[in-house]
C-alpha cells in the first residue's frame, strides 16, 4: 500500500546543478547511500545531482566541532551516495531554501558545511553570494580527455578540484567517463574542471565531479577555474565571470577569500510515497 506522507522534498537548481532538498531539522531521517542514489536517479527517483539534508547542527552526532550547534547545516550528498565537504551551487539553494521557508532572515546568513561556516548574502536582486573562504593551490597535476593530456592546478576549495585552464574547445570534449587522476595527490578522489579563457575577464568551463559524472555547473569548481585562469594571466586576485553549459557565475578572489555570485531557484516541492521511502 502506498501513502504520500512520506518525507518532504523540495528540488532546486544553481546554473542547472540539481538537488533534492531534505528539510530534516532533528536529524531523524535515515539517509542512507541507496535512499541518496535512488533520490538521485532521473528514472525510478526525482532525478538530482546531489541531496541537501537540512538538519540543525546540533542535531548531527558528526557534525564538524567549528560549526555552532544553532547554525543551519548543509549535509550533501552526491549521487552516488557518497558525502562530500562542500557544495558552491547547493549552498546558494540551501540559503533560498532557509529564507524561504522563514528559517532565516532574507539577507545575511550563515550555513555550515563539512568545510566549515559559510558566510550567504541573499541579494535583492535575487543573486546569492557565498563567502567560499580562501581557495588553496596545493600542487600541479594532469588528466586527459579525448584522448589528450591537460595540466592544471590542484585548488582546495573545502573539496578537491584539479583546474585545467586550455585552449581546446571545450564542445568537443567528451565528458562520458571519468578523466583520470593521480591517487597521491588525490587520495579522495577529484573535481576535474577544463576551463577556456575568453574575452577579457570571462571564461568557459565543464566539469566532471567526483561521485557525480559530467553536471551543467559546479560552484566550487567555478570558484577553483577562476583561481587557475587569473594564475594562468599571471594574477593572484581579480575578477572572473564565468560560462558553465547550465548559465553564468561571477567569482572574485582577493588575497583572503573568494565569492562566488549566482542564481538559486526553488522549483518544487511535494512528498515523497512514504511506501518508497522504505524500499526504494
Ligand atoms: N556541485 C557542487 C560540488 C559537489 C561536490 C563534489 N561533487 C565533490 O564530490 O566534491 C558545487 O556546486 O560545488
Amino acid at each position: 500500500m502506498r501513502t504520500p506522507d512520506g518525507p518532504e522534498f523540495l528540488k532546486g537548481h544553481g546554473t542547472q546543478n540539481d538537488f533534492v532538498i531534505l528539510p530534516d531539522p532533528d536529524g531523524a531521517l535515515a539517509l542512507t547511500g541507496e535512499r541518496v542514489r535512488a533520490l538521485c536517479d532521473r528514472r525510478r527517483g526525482l532525478g538530482a545531482d546531489g541531496v541537501l539534508r537540512v538538519v540543525r547542527t546540533g542535531a548531527l552526532p558528526d557534525a564538524p566541532a567549528d560549526v555552532p550547534a544553532d547554525v543551519w547545516f548543509m549535509d550533501y550528498r552526491n549521487a552516488d551516495g557518497s558525502i562530500a565537504e562542500m557544495c558552491g551551487n547547493g549552498v546558494r539553494v540551501f540559503a533560498r531554501y532557509l529564507a524561504d521557508a522563514g528559517l532565516a532572515e532574507a539577507g545575511e546568513l550563515l550555513v555550515g558545511t563539512r568545510a566549515g561556516v559559510r558566510p550567504v548574502r541573499i541579494r535583492e536582486d535575487g543573486q546569492v553570494a557565498v563567502d567560499m573562504g580562501a581557495a588553496k593551490v596545493f600542487g600541479e597535476s594532469t588528466t586527459s580527455a579525448s584522448g589528450r593530456t591537460f595540466t592544471g592546478i590542484a585548488v582546495d576549495v573545502g573539496n578537491p578540484h584539479l583546474a585545467c585552464v586550455d585552449d581546446v574547445e571545450l564542445a568537443e570534449l567528451d565528458l562520458t567517463t571519468r578523466p583520470p587522476h593521480d591517487p597521491e595527490l588525490f587520495p579522495h578522489g577529484v573535481n576535474v574542471e577544463f576551463v577556456r579563457p575568453r574575452e577579457g575577464d570571462h571564461v568557459q568551463m565543464r566539469v566532471y565531479e567526483r561521485g557525480v559524472g559530467e553536471t551543467r555547473s559546479c560552484g566550487t569548481g567555478t570558484v577553483a577555474a577562476a583561481v587557475a585562469a587569473l594564475r594562468a594571466a599571471g594574477a593572484d586576485t581579480g575578477r572572473r565571470v564565468v560560462h558553465v553549459p547550465g548559465g553564468t557565475v561571477e567569482v572574485e578572489v582577493t588575497p583572503s577569500t573568494t565569492t562566488l555570485t549566482g542564481p538559486a531557484v526553488l522549483v518544487a516541492r511535494g512528498r515523497l510515497d512514504a511506501g518508497w521511502w522504505e524500499h526504494p
